[in-house]
């Protein structure tokens, strides 16, 4: 399983430091809240422009915001690799996720714990990633909603009988054993945040949580 540790459990005042530590992940999760769509606020185009010498790995920019397409253009200038957008934030869901590839970065769809997989079928042919939340987006520290579980392999199922190419994120209140959880589902991606910048040393944590999910098969 790819590993996405979360920065918005890091330290705001260090996040160079804090994402070195984690350099053994393929990803970097970088949460962008707008205060709207989620009741919190955290970085901006900003923050990755300037984080972005300081890493080679995939910055996976999860947009909790209204209006995701007025800052499409300018995350690809600060160097996003792969950008996800909600459905419940995307009027015109097709057209959002063809600009993102438009401009060269990877597309993921994101749906909150009590929307459907069945709403996302249409768009699932053109896209890089589909993150399942596995908690309510705002805030890190949450508790892993198990309801979810059916929808991550409901998803795995769709793709393996359709023959689609994506990664099933899964994102919050993952640890060493919920991860065992999601693997089992179908997840090929998993984002932690406070169980990994929560520890002293956030590397242990990765190597915790790549061995908790060693230890089970997918469905
Ligand atoms: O998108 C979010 C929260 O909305 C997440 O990416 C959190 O950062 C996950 O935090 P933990 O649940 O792992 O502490």
């Amino acid at each position: 399983m790819k590993l996405a540790p979360s920065i918005l459990s890091a330290d705001f005042a260090a996040l160079a430091d804090d994402i070195k530590k984690v350099a053994s992940a393929e990803y970097i999760h970088i949460d962008i809240m707008d205060g709207h769509f989620v009741n919190n606020l955290t970085f901006g185009v900003n923050v990755v422009k300037a984080l972005r010498p300081h890493s080679d790995q995939i910055f996976d920019c999860h947009l909790m915001v209204d209006n995701p397409e007025s800052m499409l253009v300018d995350l690809q200038k600060a160097g996003a690799d792969l950008v996800g957008v909600h459905y419940e934030a995307c009027p015109h869901l097709h057209r959002t996720l063809t600009m993102i590839k438009q401009l060269g970065m990877k597309a993921e769809v994101v749906i909150n714990p009590a929307t459907p997989v069945s709403v996302i079928e249409p768009v699932l042919g053109l896209v890089d990633q589909v993150l399942i939340m596995t908690v309510d987006p705002g805030f890190g520290g949450q508790a892993f909603l198990e309801e979810t579980l059916a929808k991550i392999n409901q998803l795995a199922i769709y793709k393996q009988a359709h023959g689609l190419d994506f990664e099933i994120e899964v994102d919050g209140g993952i640890n060493d054993q919920t991860i065992k959880l999601a693997k089992k589902a179908g997840a090929t991606v998993a984002v932690a945040g406070s169980y990994v910048f929560g520890a002293e040393n956030p590397g242990a944590r990765l190597q915790a949580l790549r061995e908790g999910a060693a230890q089970v098969e997918a469905d």
